[in-house]
């Protein structure tokens, strides 16, 4: 439709049908029309705002900036946030030039940008929060670390990381727990720790090794005795763990060594907190956490009745297993540097461990867990006598158990399947020419003809060899 056959009067109703407020000011800045919405976001009638100039309009307070002042002065297009009536207005100003008869205009369009405002404060304040909580999450995850460092419980594989959240979630929940795991990895360590972070933290902690002491012993030093319970004993008579621990963690350490005939004795203990103490007839009630550790299939002694299924059930309400070393390869490292630093700093020693030490490390089995790299770090530290400590300090007996090793997915690092298969190949053919000088016996050593080892010894260019 061509604008001409519009009527002037139908342009002010078109304009006033807009969102949006549009503020029509002559060359001098006096406001000469403005639509509807105009007059609400200004929040005066026409009759207040028509004829007067921008400026007595701004003084009145009914916005502030005047855009038509700025596009007055600067004879350009400009845009600014305007406040007028307690809301933000986003007022663009255009200067219109009628060039037929000269005349000039000031258009301003006016939106009303007080939500988005709003939005976008709120999306500042939210940022803002975010990083007050990031930095939050900072310091706790370091105190968190510090702490860990404080009690050398020295990790960085997932797994190991799992198992410390699953200790900070069991520490307060005064359930009785069932640590599993190979001899070495750390139970003892781990229920201390769990202790350390639990309300009974600052009662003790006591820990009996159920398969340390003679079976005749371990029922005193257990649940104590009354004076003259039996010939031989104290006079005074003994407080046994169980009374001492009070309201403290008692420990229970190799549990499945625990006799058969103290077994129920346990099993009220850990059901009750009650005990009988040798000698004595009035049981004894005691506030006390038990957690119990054990290396053996406790299930297993379970079926062949080595262990009361009762007390199997009543000890393993909650369980933590402990990974074995070579199955979280990513903690020998730190481990072994926080045990040689240690070692170093109690020796008085100056030394750096070899790459190729490392690497044996790395790869070496570890069938003594955390206690044998222990060991071993400070047997190295204490014998070493250059600067560089490698893998030929290393006691002979590793180097065969390295040798004698089983093969897993593991170390295939990278290798294709046929690589790996290969070297093993090439390692066993080299070895049986070693040990036997002859090619035929070789060959039966490793069940395969003469003819074929041969072409192997070719293949893997250690002909020279023979
Ligand atoms: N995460 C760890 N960080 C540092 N040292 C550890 C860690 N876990 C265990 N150790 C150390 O390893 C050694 C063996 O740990 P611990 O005695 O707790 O093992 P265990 O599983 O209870 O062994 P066992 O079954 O023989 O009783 C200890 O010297 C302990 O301090």
């Amino acid at each position: 439709m061509n604008g001409d056959f519009i009527k002037d009067l139908h342009f002010h109703k078109i304009f006033n049908h807009l969102n949006d407020g549009i503020f029509i000011a002559d060359q001098y800045g006096y406001a000469i029309w403005v639509n509807e919405t105009s007059t609400k976001q200004i929040g005066a009638p026409r009759s207040k705002i028509i004829g007067k100039h921008v400026d007595d309009l701004e003084s009145k307070g009914f916005f502030t900036p005047s855009v038509t002042k700025i596009v007055l002065e600067k004879k350009d297009v400009v845009s600014k946030v305007q406040t007028s009536n307690g809301r933000q207005f986003l007022a663009t100003g255009y200067p219109v030039q009628i060039k037929e008869d000269n005349t000039g205009y000031i258009l301003v369009h006016v939106k009303d940008i007080t939500e988005t405002v709003k939005t976008t404060f709120q999306l500042e304040k939210a940022e803002a929060l975010i990083q007050q909580y990031w930095q939050e999450l900072q310091r706790m995850k370091s105190a968190y670390q510090q702490n860990n460092e404080e009690s050398n419980i020295i990790g960085q594989s997932k797994k190991h990381e799992k198992m410390i959240n699953k200790i900070t979630r069991l520490s307060d929940v005064d359930a009785t727990i069932l640590i599993t795991g190979e001899s070495g990895v750390g139970k003892s360590r781990i229920a201390e720790e769990i202790h350390k972070r639990s309300s009974r933290s600052k009662k003790p902690f006591l820990s009996i090794n159920c398969g340390a002491i003679p079976e005749s012993l371990l029922e005193s030093e257990l649940f104590g005795y009354k004076k003259g319970a039996f010939s031989g004993a104290n006079q005074k008579g003994k407080t046994g763990l169980a009374e001492m621990a009070e309201g403290g963690t008692l420990f229970l350490d190799e549990v499945a060594e625990l006799p058969l005939s103290l077994q129920p004795k346990l099993l009220h203990l850990v059901q009750d907190k009650t005990f009988i103490p040798i000698g004595a007839t009035e049981p004894k009630k005691v506030d006390i956490r038990i957690i119990a550790a054990t290396n053996q299939g406790l299930l297993q002694m379970v079926k062949e009745k080595k262990f009361r299924e009762d007390l199997y059930y009543r000890l393993n309400v909650v369980s933590i297993h402990v990974p074995s070393l070579r199955e979280r390869r990513e903690d020998i490292l730190p481990l072994a540097y926080h045990y040689f630093n240690h070692y170093k700093k109690k020796y008085n020693k100056q030394a750096s461990l070899s790459n190729e030490l490392i690497d044996f490390f790395q790869s070496y089995d570890w069938p003594g867990n955390i206690r044998e790299l222990e060991n071993i770090i400070e047997r190295l530290v204490i014998t070493s006598e250059g600067n560089i400590i490698g893998a030929e300090d290393l006691p002979d007996q590793m180097i065969v158990n390295m040798e004698n090793r089983t093969y897993s997915s593991a170390d295939l690092k990278g290798k294709t399947l046929k690589q790996f298969l290969e070297e093993i190949e090439k390692r066993l053919i080299e070895e049986a020419m070693e040990k036997y000088r002859s090619t035929r016996k070789a060959a039966e050593s490793l069940g395969m003809t003469q003819s074929s080892y041969m072409r192997r010894l070719k293949k893997y260019n250690l002909s020279k060899t023979l």
